[in-house]
Parts: structure tokens; sequence; C-alpha cells
């Protein structure tokens, strides 16, 4: 009998696909339109995708080998293909399941084309390397940016990163260490292993922790205690940080622009008993009324450094998007000085691998330098020379890694 049990699934990541290559959606949008999809369905749906977008070049390399024409790069078969040798390759999918959730998804010539490369690619034993190819533009792109560092970066791109968890007590860490069978990175940051449903673990409902990345958790560690002090989140949503923040005892104003984002923010803030005042506003046209003790800008980014989560990002951001953004997070840092206390401080960061979202951004900014120290961030991270924080994926691969994040800190 043929088992097309996985066939909803399949069809779903073939969606995706066309989705975020074609249409330039995020994986996240995409995986959005696959909401009354079954839990199960819908995450082998987003696995195969994401699989396919973290070695979309080595694939097509594989798939070119095998075709005595070149087939177009938006042509179904193609992307079908590329989901049907990553299951076999990458994710042990047996090929005959491959081969019946596969093809259906195509019909005529194009079935018989793809039953025929898979199976003679197959036969050859085609293998995918170990790490994977970045995109031409990518590699262009980061070759200029971190030539010592390019190899590493694809290295840490070739698995799905582990699940980092942030916890809103820090006393508890060994605590929740022990309960949830985690790793403490330091005092209130722990990673579990990937592929645990998140709202299953202990603590989720009593809001015990939320789940954000090690790097991601570095900028409102930056700030310290907050000792009742008022600070600014700017960019806030969905809310990572304005918890982190809350739990350290500011007081928190959390600012965003995307009404959805902040009803993520709000459940965020319920779940876990900690409040902020909330504003939705465009934060190129608001103002506060009074000055604040520190303003935490997490600027809105291409985020390539989540590029191992987002696998979207090798495929959709391009200099365009670049050179907006850059635009953006100046007028943005710009307002941000403009409503500090006398001593007041700033941290800014962004999700980014991109420089001219980092380092020329910060390199640029008119308040003091206030520089990070060795002892103020997780074992194994070190500063750079000016003070900064640059993280990447390649980074810290005895633990698993880390998304690429910018974060600098500055004092009026
Ligand atoms: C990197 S995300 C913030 C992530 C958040 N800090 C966290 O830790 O969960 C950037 C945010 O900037 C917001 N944003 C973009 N342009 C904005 C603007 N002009 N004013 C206010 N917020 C804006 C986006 O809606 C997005 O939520």
């Amino acid at each position: 009998m043929v088992d097309t049990a996985g066939l909803p699934a399949r069809s779903a990541a073939l969606r995706m696909l066309d989705a975020v290559l074609r249409r330039g959606d995020t994986l996240d949008t995409a995986a959005g339109a696959m909401r009354s999809m079954p839990s199960s369905d819908a995450a082998l749906a987003r696995a195969i995708a994401s699989e396919v977008l973290r070695r979309l070049t080595d694939l097509d390399e594989l798939i070119d080998s095998a075709t005595r024409q070149r087939l177009p790069d938006d042509a179904k078969v193609r992307t079908v293909l590329r989901m049907m040798l990553v299951q076999a390759l990458r994710m042990d999918t047996a090929p005959h399941a491959v081969i019946a959730t596969g093809l259906p998804l195509l019909t005529g010539g194009p079935r018989r084309l793809a039953h025929g490369v898979f199976s003679a690619l197959l036969k050859r034993e085609a293998k995918l390397p170990e790490i994977p190819t970045l995109p031409p533009e990518v590699e262009a792109r980061w070759e200029e940016a971190w030539p010592d560092r390019l190899d590493a970066i694809a290295a840490g791109l070739a698995e799905p990163p582990l699940l980092d968890l942030t916890l809103r007590n820090p006393a508890e860490t060994d605590l929740w260490a022990e309960r949830l069978d985690g790793k403490v990175l330091a005092a209130g940051l722990l990673r579990l292993p990937r592929g645990r449903a998140v709202d299953g673990l202990p603590g989720f409902t009593e809001g015990a922790w939320w789940v954000q990345d090690l790097a991601a958790a570095i900028p409102a560690m930056l700030l310290g205690q907050g000792e009742g002090r008022r600070v600014l989140d700017l960019c806030a949503a969905p809310g990572g940080k304005t918890m982190q923040l809350a739990a350290a005892g500011w007081q928190v104003v959390a600012l965003d622009i995307a009404q959805r984002r902040l009803e993520r923010l709000r459940q965020n803030l319920d779940r876990t008993g900690l409040s902020a005042e909330i504003v939705r506003a465009d934060a190129l046209e608001w103002s506060p009324d009074a000055p604040f003790d520190a303003v935490l800008l997490d600027a809105p980014c291409t985020a390539t450094g989540t590029c191992r989560r987002h696998p979207d990002v090798l495929h959709r951001i391009a200099g365009r998007q670049i050179a907006d953004l850059t635009e953006l997070q100046d007028k943005l840092i710009e307002r941000a000085s403009g409503w500090l206390k006398p001593g007041g401080r700033l941290v800014y960061a962004t999700c980014s691998l991109e420089p001219e979202e980092g380092e020329e951004r910060a390199a640029k900014v008119t308040l003091s330098p206030d520089p990070i120290r060795a002892d103020e961030l997780p074992a194994g991270l070190l500063p750079t020379d000016r003070g900064w924080v640059r993280t990447d994926p390649g980074m810290l691969p005895e633990i698993g890694g880390l998304d690429g994040f910018f974060v600098a800190r500055f004092r009026l």
C-alpha cells in the first residue's frame, strides 16, 4: 500500500517554499498560513522547508548534476526535488516514503522527471556536504565583512539551533536546570535540546521562563538591575527584552509599532506575571513626556544573524533592504539619544550579521562610548576592541552556537 499520510505536510512545505522563494515572504509569515493544520504536520512542513532553505545551494548543485537541461530556478519540479533530496539525505526519511509523498505533488512529465532524478542521485549515493554552501550573494557579502569567520559561520548553519530559555528569576537557575534537564549558560539562561514542545515543558504555564536565544539575552543584561529606574524598550515586541528588563527591576515602557506583535508582548507579560507600560506608536513620531534612565533600542534589521532558525534570510535579503534599514536605524538612534537623562545609557542592538547594521551604525553615534566588559558577558564571549559585542553562529560551537548579534552601549 502506498503511504501518503505525510502528504499534507509535504504539500504545505511546498507552499511555504514558494512563498519564501517566489514572493519573498518570511518563513514565519509562510508558516502562519498553516495555522489550520494539525501541529505535527505544520512542524514537519516547517522542518522540511527550513532544511531546504539551509541547503539550497548544495541541493541545486546535485539536481543540476543529474539533469540534461537546467531546470528553471522557480520550476515546481525543482522545489519538489529539493524537498525529496533533503528528506532522504538529511532527515533520515526512507526513500520509498520520500517518493510516496513527493511525486503526488507533481503530474505528468515533471513527475517522471522527479522520479528519475531522485532515483539516479540515490543510486549514485549522492551526498550533501557536512557544512552548507552559502548562496553566492551571501557568501560574497560575508566574505567581505568577516573573511576570517566565513567558514565558521557556514559550519554554524549546519544544524538548527538548540532551545534557549531566559528565566524570570535568575536565582532559580539551578532549580530550573534540573527540572528541565537543561544546561546552564549563565545565571538565568538555560539551553535545552531541540525538538521539545515548548508549551508542554515544566514552568511554561506558570511563566517561569520564555524562549530567547543566548545572544538575544545579552542586550538587556548590559543594563544591569533597574532598582525601580525607568527604561524605554524601543522596538519591544514580542517582548523578550521587555520581560528581562521588568524581571531585573526596571519600570519598563515597551514601545512598538506593530499591533499584532504587541498583542504577543501582552500575552507574554500576562503569562510571566511581569508588567510594563505598553505603547503602540511609530518611534519616528512619538516623544516621551520625561527622559529615561536607559533606552534599549533593539532596532528593526535584516535579522540575518538568526539564519540558523530563519534560513529564509539567506534568500530574501539583498543590499537594497540593508540600505533602507540602516537609514531607519540611524533615525531611531538619533531619537533615542535625545530621550536620555544626563548619565543615562543607550544600548543599541541588532540581530544582523551585516556590519552596516551594527559596527557602522555604532561608529556614527555621538554619545559617549560605554565599553562593554568581558565580565558582563556569558562565558566564552569577549567584547571587541571598541567595547562592542559581535556574535555569529560559528561562535561557541562546543555548546551548540548562538545567533549573530551586534550590541553597543553608550552614555549621555
Ligand atoms: C528586532 S524586533 C524587536 C524584538 C524585541 N525587542 C524582542 O526582544 O522581543 C524590531 C521591532 O521593531 C518594530 N518597529 C519597526 N519599525 C518601528 C517604528 N518605526 N516604531 C516602532 N517600532 C518599530 C517592529 O514592529 C519589531 O517588533
